[in-house]
């Protein structure tokens, strides 16, 4: 029990380094958490409902978790192809879009969920 304690608590510090190196290195996830924090501010501000802040809080951490992932793909793909190759294209093209299509989505239910709320105050 205790040894399987002990594993869990290093796995978790590894994803947690990961999480910490990903915000000091990567200028792509330090921005998708800047806009993750400044939408949260916004969730404040505006007065949530429950509903609201459940699907604003699954969108936010969705989109950084697919940013460590096409990160980490992008990584592994320079490692695989240092020089050009179409094949490695095709694979940070496909990660990055997948981060895009995350991304517009949640833009999507942004605008409808504050977009809304700023409705209902304003008129
Ligand atoms: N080895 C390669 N072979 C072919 N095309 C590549 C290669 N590396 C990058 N590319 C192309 O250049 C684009 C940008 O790649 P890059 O590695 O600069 O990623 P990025 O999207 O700028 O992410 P970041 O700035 O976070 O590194 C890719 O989406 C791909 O189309």
């Amino acid at each position: 029990m205790i040894l399987f304690l002990k594993k869990a608590v290093r796995k978790f510090s590894y994803a947690f380094a990961g999480l910490l190196d990903g915000i000091h290195n990567d200028a792509s996830i330090r921005l998708q958490f800047v806009l993750g924090v400044c939408t949260l501010l916004a969730g404040l501000l505006l007065h949530l409902s429950l509903i609201e802040w459940s699907i604003v809080l699954i969108l936010v951490a969705l989109v950084i978790a697919m940013e460590y992932i096409n990160s980490a793909i992008e990584t592994l793909t320079d490692v695989l192809f240092p020089n050009y190759d179409r094949r490695a294209k095709k694979i940070k093209d496909y990660s990055a879009a997948a981060v895009l299509v995350v991304s517009i989505v949640a833009l999507l239910f942004g605008i409808i969920i504050f977009g809304g709320r700023l409705w209902i105050i304003l008129m």
